[in-house]
């Protein structure tokens, strides 16, 4: 087995990327966490404590756990890999063309765990005037002129804790996302500078479903070319069986399921893939909000989305190239019969526990997205008690960590991991 690879959404979790909060999250204002995707300002040394307790269940279990900080940081010993980072972060469009050269020679001089820290928690304006050696930017730049101290020059991507999104492993290949919200499209360029340029990803030749540099006329870093196209990861599941559950959601549009599809089956990567189309609103942002594997044959879901949902199979079509789009009967039924289950009654569907309104409050809360660590045993919040007591009463093993701090940028233990290595 090469050393990276997910084959499934509950065999057993062997490698998986993480992003300890850390400076992105102490930039969170009230007036910017809406345009952040927070719901609220955290304390961050508790969401670190937090984050920490989460990390240590899963080295408890023999995970191999890898920290972004620490990948970015030992990616950029390579002058090629800071070249390139600092050439696609910073541009005309992302700082203004007054400033490109002075942005890029600040980021240029600092240490490779300086610069990572600050490829993922920006940079404001008072800290450009520190690194920068040249005090008469002001007077060249309208974006220094009309910006104060505390303005940010590169923004913070406090939405790397959320690893599951920006990259996903699909079988023995990982797609580089083009990210929804303008916000989150620079996590694309830090992973891509990780899985480009470290060396445990560079010896391994790994395989890139997206974007193909032979084929992609743009890269993962030309945000500005992708049209209408974005997927997030918290939206793919390859549940087995060279099948790649899709959702449609706010985050990830049909013409971008339709061209990871032909990249897919053109490689032998999947041959089917199951898209379901969700109600475009904030708490049901991906498919895995709403809906996680829990064991072979078992999953959670939030039942007042996953009930009305459409779904539909893709396929291979007869030209190459070409898809074979067909409806499905029920999602819930498709889902069953790609992992090899003969009724769709055969699935065991675990709610979010509770009344309606306590269905809707554990669901905002993650109770529906939880983490695999193993067939049967799961990462969830402590704070959701009438799923977690359903949970175990349907015979899960579920590992309660606190997400007091952590979860209030909507996401649990499944949008936190990007697995690297899962059995099949
Ligand atoms: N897979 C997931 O559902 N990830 C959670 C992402 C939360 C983040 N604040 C966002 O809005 O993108």
């Amino acid at each position: 087995m090469t050393g990276f690879g997910v084959h499934s959404e509950v065999g057993r979790l062997r490698k998986v990327l993480v992003h300890r909060p850390d400076l992105a999250l102490r930039r969170l204002t009230p007036s910017n966490r809406g345009e952040l995707l927070f719901d609220d300002v955290l304390w961050v040394e508790r969401a670190q404590q937090e984050h920490d307790q989460f990390v240590a269940e899963l080295r408890a279990r023999d995970i191999e756990v890898f920290l972004l900080h620490d990948l970015l940081t030992e990616a950029l010993a390579s002058p090629e890999a800071r070249e390139w980072v600092i050439g696609h972060t910073v541009s005309p469009y992302t700082v203004g063309p007054a400033m490109v050269d002075a942005v890029r020679e600040a980021l240029a001089g600092m240490d490779p765990k300086t610069l990572a820290t600050h490829l993922t928690g920006g940079v404001t304006r008072a800290e450009l005037m520190r690194f920068a050696d040249d005090d008469r930017l002001a007077a060249r730049s309208l974006a220094v002129a009309t910006t104060v101290g505390s303005s940010f020059i590169l923004p913070p991507l406090p939405n790397h804790l959320f690893t599951r999104d920006t990259s996903c492993w699909i079988y023995e290949g990982v797609s580089l996302n083009p990210m929804y919200w303008p916000s989150r499209q620079l996590e694309t360029v830090n992973l891509g500078t990780v899985y480009r340029f470290h060396p445990m990803f560079r010896q391994e030749k790994i395989n890139f479903w997206f974007p193909d540099a032979g084929r992609d006329e743009h890269d993962e870093f030309d945000t500005q070319s992708f049209g209408r196209s974005s997927i997030e990861g918290g939206d793919v599941m390859p549940v087995g069986n060279r099948t790649v559950l899709i959702g449609i959601s706010e985050r990830t549009t049909p013409q971008m399921v339709e061209i990871l599809a032909q990249r897919l089956f053109a490689r032998g990567g999947a041959e089917r893939i199951i898209a379901v189309q969700l109600e475009r609103k904030r708490q049901f942002m991906h498919l895995d909000v709403v809906f996680t594997f829990m064991d072979r044959d078992t999953v959670t879901v939030y039942p007042k989305v996953i009930d009305g949902t459409t779904a539909y199979s893709i396929r291979p079509g007869d030209k190459a190239g070409t898809l074979d789009v067909t409806a499905e009967d029920s999602f819930l039924g498709a889902v069953a019969h790609a992992i090899g289950l003969s009724h769709e009654k055969d699935l065991r569907v675990i709610t979010t526990g509770g009344d309606e309104a306590q269905q809707e409050r554990e669901q905002w809360d993650c109770a529906n997205n939880v983490v695999a660590l193993s067939p049967g045993v799961v990462v969830a919040y402590s704070k959701n008690v009438y799923s977690n007591r359903r949970y175990r009463e349907a015979g899960i093993e579920v590992v309660e960590i606190d997400g007091f701090e952590i979860g209030k940028g909507r996401g649990g233990g499944h949008c936190m991991t990007c697995p690297l290595l899962r059995d099949a």
